[in-house]
């Protein structure tokens, strides 16, 4: 498999809203092959930067896409898991059904091919959801329904992940299995991962460096450091020792 290519240069970042400024200035380099965790208080504006990045929102100042020779890549392949998905729970749309749509322009009420339904089965199984295939969306548990998320991010492989709170609602193992296989993701394919998250153990576990967001980076660099900065303390108004509470 290819291996992904991009790395990203943010500068002078500003999205503005309505109501005023939600991110300002902001700068910040994420290689390939590292998972770089942004983390920041309530409303900091974190998913707000994961949007400037898929460009689905305004902004000025740049992000810019390279590839590992320095070439610019116009436009990269970003996956993104969201924080959550809202949909009808009471839907029959099945995994299949999501992921065979993704596949093809055929429509999913004529059934499915079975190369799209192998290929959706392997998508799965990549993710460590062999028997989600056939369930219903609605009835996913927090964690089954992350996997899905994360296979449907991963098809096609993205030049760089985007994870924006992928573990709430999923209970320790799942988002210990969760934080496996995107570490995989990132040995196997030297992939850049983007993670929002609030619980700082899991980013002094699984992270491999770090950016205390609060409308602009306050701090970056590498976990331990972030995690031992004034700021972060101040932030999250406790002792943080080797990412962990004390
Ligand atoms: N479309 C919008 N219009 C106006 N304000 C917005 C819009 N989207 C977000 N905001 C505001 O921008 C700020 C940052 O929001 P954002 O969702 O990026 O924060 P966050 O750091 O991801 O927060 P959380 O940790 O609570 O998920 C918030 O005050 C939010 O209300």
């Amino acid at each position: 498999m290819e291996q992904c290519k991009c790395s990203t240069q943010i500068r002078g970042l500003t999205v503005r809203k309505r109501d005023g400024v939600i991110i300002h200035d902001v700068t910040l380099d994420v290689h390939h092959g590292e998972i770089m965790a942004i983390i920041g208080r309530n409303g900091a504006g974190k998913t707000t930067l994961l949007k400037a990045l898929l460009g689905r929102i305004p902004y000025t100042g740049s992000i810019t896409f390279t590839n590992p020779k320095g070439e610019r890549v116009e436009k990269p392949r970003i996956g993104y898991v969201p924080q959550n998905m809202v949909f009808d729970r009471s839907t029959p749309m099945t995994v299949a059904d999501m992921l065979c749509a993704n596949l093809s322009s055929f429509p999913i009420w004529l059934g499915h091919k079975k190369e799209k339904l192998a290929r959706a089965d392997a998508m799965l199984q990549k993710v460590g959801g062999k028997n989600l295939l056939q369930k219903q969306l609605g009835n996913l548990s927090g964690g089954e329904m992350q996997r899905v998320l994360l296979a449907f991010a991963l098809e096609p492989m993205p030049d760089m992940l985007l994870l924006d709170e992928p573990v709430s609602a999923v209970d320790r193992k799942g988002i210990e299995v969760f934080y496996d296989l995107v570490t995989s993701l990132r040995s196997e394919y030297h992939m850049p991962v983007i993670l929002v998250s609030h619980d700082l153990s899991h980013v002094a576990r699984y992270a491999t460096r770090a950016a205390l967001l609060d409308r602009t980076i306050l701090v970056s660099g590498d976990v331990k450091t972030v995690m031992d900065s004034p700021q972060v303390r101040e932030t999250f108004g406790l002792d943080v020792v080797g990412g962990a509470r004390a």
